[in-house]
């Protein structure tokens, strides 16, 4: 089974285009989404960041506080580089769990759907690596229109933690364009039919 990661910057449009490779029956794993689960769902990962970044971090009725996390981690390079550090190795091992059920099940290929990826080295559990591309006034735009509550500045901030669009398109195997001048699903039929075929053909080891 191949195993092909999708990356790319916020706002990029990594889910919009996750959502269609879903609808053509590939399993999609979200990152983002996971790292929240296994940030409520693992006790050794709660007490850790409660030890880390204090009790603020989990709201009275045990949810994550978001908000809170956001302001220490994103204005802050240590402490968003200690909160990595105590997450992803957790994600990675959820990531491998999952993907082996997806093996057994058969599945020809799976998506990994994450904002980190060469950043985070968890690019070295796949054998293809997918980025989302758009320029990054665009992806301010839509960033600003999708989340409420995060101002211009914010997103600017996020993008200073994430590792430029033009080093991703340099390092991935394959660019999906969603910069309103190419369609995107013609792309991402093309790339299906690309990867369905890889995943019948001996996979060369990563070197990036
Ligand atoms: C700090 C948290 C709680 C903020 O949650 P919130 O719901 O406000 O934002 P959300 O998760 O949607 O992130 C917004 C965007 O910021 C970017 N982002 C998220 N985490 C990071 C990070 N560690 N470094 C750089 N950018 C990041 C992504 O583009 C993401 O889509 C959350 O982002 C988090 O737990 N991050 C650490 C875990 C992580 O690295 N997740 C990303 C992939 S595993
Ligand atoms: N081609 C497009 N045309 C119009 N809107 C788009 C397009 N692509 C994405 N969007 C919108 O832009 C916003 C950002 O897209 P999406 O949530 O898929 O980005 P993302 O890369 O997953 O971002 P994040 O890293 O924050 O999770 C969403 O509201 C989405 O609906």
């Amino acid at each position: 089974m191949l195993k092909v990661g999708i990356t790319g910057g916020i706002g990029s449009g990594k889910s919009v285009v996750c959502r269609l490779f879903a609808l053509l029956g590939v399993p999609v794993y979200d990152a983002d989404t996971r790292a929240k689960w296994v940030m409520h769902h693992d006790a050794v990962l709660r007490n850790n960041l409660l030890v880390a970044f204090g009790p603020e971090v989990y709201a009275p009725t045990g949810e994550l506080n978001r908000t809170y996390l956001a302001g220490l981690a994103f204005s802050n390079p240590e402490k968003l580089a200690h909160l990595n550090g105590l997450v992803h190795p957790r994600v990675g091992h959820d990531f491998a769990q999952w993907a082996a059920a997806q093996q057994q099940a058969g599945h020809p290929y799976i998506l990994k759907e994450a904002a980190l990826m060469f950043e985070s080295g968890s690019w070295q559990q796949l054998d293809k690596v997918i980025t989302v591309y758009a320029p990054q006034e665009l992806r301010q735009q839509r960033v600003l229109r999708r989340d409420a509550h995060r101002t211009l500045a914010d997103v600017t901030a996020i993008i200073g933690k994430q590792l430029s669009e033009e080093e991703k398109l340099q390092r991935a195997d394959f660019v999906i364009y969603n910069n309103d001048d190419q369609l995107v699903l013609p792309q991402v039929l093309g790339l299906h039919q690309h990867l369905l075929s890889l995943a019948t053909a001996p996979v060369a080891p990563a070197t990036r």
